[in-house]
């Protein structure tokens, strides 16, 4: 473990998970298990179940049947512990769109320890240098995409405030080069002892440690 994790223990399981929607079961006894150092994705057509399964994964719905547990203890139980150490973006960009880059960077950061400095030097890592100041609402969809990215280039050596990044198609809208510099900061993250588990249609195969989970196949 990097002196960048500190002493944190990356160990999120899954265990006989079940989860339905509409009636319709989207998986039965899933297991997994994520530690320090791993990467894990979810693939899987459209519709398979990976955003809800994330989602359970993230402790926003408890609507399963089975255990989620955060270091061996029930993820409800920990709650605020676990979200504390894990940073979740869901596949919307979701920023406020009157404000601009630096205003959201500093709401969407507001629990960390991050000077102004890091967050100016986030945005410029993510190529919005000179649009920190232009309200959202003018930025393209990539654009808007990177002010959310920019919380992962605030970590130092890849390994953030949160070192469980929770992460649903963040390639979405991305071009070639930010495709490039998030395959890169993923691949950092995890060296240095971080976790991922994301949900992606993009191949992911240049990341070593990576594992993929089908969903839509396991039933
Ligand atoms: N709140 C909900 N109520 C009812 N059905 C839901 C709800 N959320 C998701 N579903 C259904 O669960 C299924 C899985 O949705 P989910 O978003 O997890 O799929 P996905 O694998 O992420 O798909 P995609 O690749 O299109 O993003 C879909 O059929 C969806 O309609």
């Amino acid at each position: 473990m990097t002196a960048a994790t500190g002493s944190h223990t990356i160990d999120l399981q899954a265990r006989q998970l079940c989860c339905e929607r509409d009636d319709r079961v989207l998986f039965d006894n899933l297991g997994l298990q994520l530690k320090n150092g791993e990467l894990l994705q979810l693939a899987g057509p459209n519709g398979a179940g990976k955003t809800t399964l994330l989602r359970l994964l993230a402790g926003l719905n408890r609507d399963y049947q089975g255990e989620l547990l955060w270091q061996g203890r029930a993820l409800t139980a920990v709650y605020s512990e676990y979200a504390a150490q894990r940073l979740y973006m869901g596949h919307l960009a979701a920023l406020k769109k009157t404000l601009t880059p630096i205003e959201n960077l500093r709401w969407l950061t507001a629990a960390w320890a991050v000077g102004e400095d890091d967050l100016w030097r986030a945005l410029d890592e993510v190529q919005l240098y000179g649009y920190e100041e232009t309200p959202c609402m003018q930025l393209s969809a990539g654009q808007q995409r990177r002010v959310g990215l920019a919380r992962l280039a605030l970590a130092e050596r890849g390994v953030g405030p949160c070192p469980l990044w929770i992460l649903d198609e963040p390639f979405t809208a991305l071009d070639k080069a930010g495709v490039a510099w998030l395959e890169g900061r993923l691949q950092q993250h995890v060296e240095s002892q971080g976790a991922v588990v994301i949900t992606s249609h993009h191949a992911l195969e240049n990341i070593a440690s990576l594992r993929r989970l089908e969903l839509g196949a396991l039933i």
